[in-house]
């Protein structure tokens, strides 16, 4: 669960006495995320998320998230919208935290997505990228290669205390990607979710009805973010890549936005690039563990799986396959 700074039912009536969201009835920490602390809020008027902004979330980037949340809506994508106050702000404190009341959206998010929901999301990824184009703001993605060799450098060498042989693994991994990475301007861009895992998008059925947590969206490589998609949708509970899902979300994303000759063929050392970024997110957290916070820490070592996968061909294969 994460819940990294609790909220006194005093807190909170004094926090909603700024907006018209009708009297508390049901408030309680959410057992799902591992970044931001979240709460579910019911009034007597409707449903809510509050979200308190935790470690990893710049307090003076919340206002290009937030905006971008309100464009989305605005644009008729399934994204929660932030809530304003009377005085039209949706950007608050709580706590000490910079914090947020964002709409609730119903669904339920897929543990184990079939091939049918990866279309649906490879789609959705594709409209939120056409969407996108028309946003004017811009964000640098942090945890790009910049950001990695940070990361690496704040955990110092501990990373065999996870596994033998990872720190290794790691560096030789970052020299590899940073030499590879596309240059900026080397394939399409814009602004990206970048963390759109299955726990991020809520379903009725096969149907998407809410993307939640833009918390890491910036400006970079659209095939980037499909290929945080794969890497997130597309492996079995056993850590095993599963084609005719990846298959089903390209496809789709294709059916709405054609990829590139170049894109497609970077896909599979983004996509290292992806497991890369996740493995160091998880793996900093897994060495600092916050022994008051009721969160449940991911396993590092499920990406270093997905990485050394992706150095296989059997993504190009697969894309190659696919074109003939
Ligand atoms: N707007 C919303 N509507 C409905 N449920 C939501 C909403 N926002 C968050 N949730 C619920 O809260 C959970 C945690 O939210 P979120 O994914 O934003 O947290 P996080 O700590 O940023 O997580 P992550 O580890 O994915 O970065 C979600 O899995 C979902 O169940
Ligand atoms: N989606 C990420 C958490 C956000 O960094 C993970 O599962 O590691």
């Amino acid at each position: 669960m994460a819940v990294y700074t609790k909220v006194s039912d005093t807190q909170l009536a004094h926090f909603l006495s700024a907006y018209d969201v009708g009297m508390p009835r049901t408030f309680k920490g959410i057992a799902e995320g591992v970044e931001n602390s979240n709460f579910y809020l019911e009034t007597d008027r409707d449903r809510f998320i509050l979200t308190l902004y935790e470690k990893r979330v710049n307090a003076d980037e919340l206002p290009f998230f937030l905006s971008l949340m309100q464009y989305l809506v605005a644009a008729g994508l399934p994204t929660a919208a932030p809530i304003a106050d009377r005085k039209g702000e949706t950007l608050k404190a709580l706590n000490g935290r910079p914090a947020a009341l964002i709409q609730f959206v119903t669904g339920v998010s897929k543990d184990a997505p079939d091939e049918e929901d990866c279309a649906a999301l490879g789609m959705m990824l594709a409209r939120l990228h056409k969407a996108t184009a028309g946003f004017g703001g811009n964000r640098k993605n942090n945890l790009s290669v910049e950001g990695w060799k940070a990361l690496v450098a704040r955990c110092a060498g501990r990373a065999d205390e996870c596994a033998d042989g990872l720190d290794t693994f790691i560096n030789e991994e970052v020299a590899a990607l940073a030499r590879a990475w596309p240059a900026g301007d080397a394939l399409p861009r814009g602004v990206i979710h970048a963390d759109l895992f299955p726990d991020n998008v809520l379903f009725t059925g096969h149907e998407i009805t809410g993307i939640i947590d833009f918390y890491f969206a910036c400006t970079d490589f659209y095939a980037y973010d499909l290929s945080v998609c794969l890497n997130s949708w597309c492996f079995d509970a056993r850590r095993k890549f599963i084609p005719g899902h990846a298959r089903a979300m390209i496809n789709a994303y294709e059916a709405e936005r054609r990829l590139s000759d170049v894109e497609k063929k970077s896909l599979p050392l983004l996509a290292r690039g992806a497991s890369l970024r996740f493995l160091l997110t998880r793996l900093y957290d897994w060495l600092n563990q916050e022994p008051n916070a009721l969160v449940t820490v991911k396993d590092p070592l499920e990406y270093a799986e997905k990485s050394r996968f992706f150095r296989s061909d059997e993504l190009r294969e697969l894309l190659h396959d696919k074109n003939s």
